[in-house]
């Protein structure tokens, strides 16, 4: 047997991923969302943690694992607008490259609120872009996490008392996730484990995935306190940060996505999940 995963290991992956033990004849290559994205549909990988939009997109050809998630029930802290003028105001605004999800949400809430700014691709530190003339820029993952520390940081126990700031200086960060739950009251789930149909994972695969995310939650103090040491944050905050995620795709998540769906891709495809724990096909099974 030969299989393939591609994963987007940022941190809030890592209380699933660090601990994993691939089985014998799985391989894994990481990248961020958009290069894992690509593998997935050239078939570079056969399964991929990828932003769900891309998964809604191609509903006719993937299916997903029906148990797994990045999903945030409010803000997520890493999928941020930096910007300079209230929303309404934004004229041109810088979208990373590294994220498909962010951008169709941003799209999504923009649209919702009937504001139209020019929306280009830049790469760069938010503050580096805000700088150079936008007034809007979009940052996803470990470095928008960092970013938004460093214009909210460091934080007081008495900011903490209150809830995360999310305004610093002349910067306000909107957390598009928080956005989504303002607009919705759901989960913003931006992330599923996805394969194409005639090519499910291996049930050990998958039987070792479960166990690498309880052993992860399970011991989340430890993978905050070694990813605040590689991020240069504080624990507290990686903790919270990774506490706050929703990693089984629950009923919740679900409804999110299916309502993030409709809104941003109509007319898609069903979306379509893999047998729930327990239940797996048997790989002959599946190649009968
Ligand atoms: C929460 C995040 O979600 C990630 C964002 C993605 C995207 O923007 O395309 C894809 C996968 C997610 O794991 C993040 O990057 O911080």
């Amino acid at each position: 047997m030969s299989y393939k995963a591609g994963w987007i290991h940022f941190t809030n992956v890592a209380p699933i991923l660090d601990s994993l033990v691939l089985p014998p004849g799985v391989t894994a290559i990481t990248g961020v969302p958009t290069q894992m994205n690509a593998a997935l549909l050239s078939g570079q990988v056969d399964i991929a943690n990828i932003s769900a939009v891309e998964f809604i997109r191609n509903a006719d050809v993937l299916e997903a694992l029906p148990d797994f998630s990045v999903a945030v029930l409010g803000p997520v802290y890493s999928v941020n607008l930096f910007h300079t003028r209230p929303l309404e105001d934004l004229r041109r605004v810088a979208l990373t490259a590294q994220s498909a999800m962010s951008v169709a949400l941003l799209e999504v809430l923009l649209r919702e609120r009937g504001l139209n700014p020019v929306l280009e691709r830049a790469e760069g530190e938010a503050e580096a872009l805000l700088a150079q003339g936008f007034d809007g820029v979009l940052r996803i993952g470990d470095s928008a996490l960092r970013e938004w520390y460093g214009v909210v940081g460091p934080l007081t126990p008495e900011t903490t008392m209150t809830g995360l700031p999310h305004a610093a200086r002349d910067i306000t960060v909107t957390d598009l996730a928080e956005e989504w739950f303002r607009l919705t009251g759901h989960p913003f789930t931006f992330a599923v484990w996805a394969y194409r149909k005639d090519n499910p994972p291996p049930p050990e695969l998958v039987q070792a995935m479960r166990e690498a995310r309880r052993d992860g939650i399970g011991h989340l103090a430890d993978v905050a306190e070694r990813h605040a040491r590689k991020l240069g944050l504080p624990e507290r905050v990686v903790q919270h940060y990774l506490w706050n995620f929703r990693y089984h795709l629950e009923a919740p998540d679900r409804l999110g996505l299916h309502e993030f769906a409709a809104k941003a891709v109509p007319g898609h495809a069903p979306l379509t999940f893999g047998p729930r724990p327990g239940e797996e096909r048997t790989r002959s099974t599946a190649a009968d």
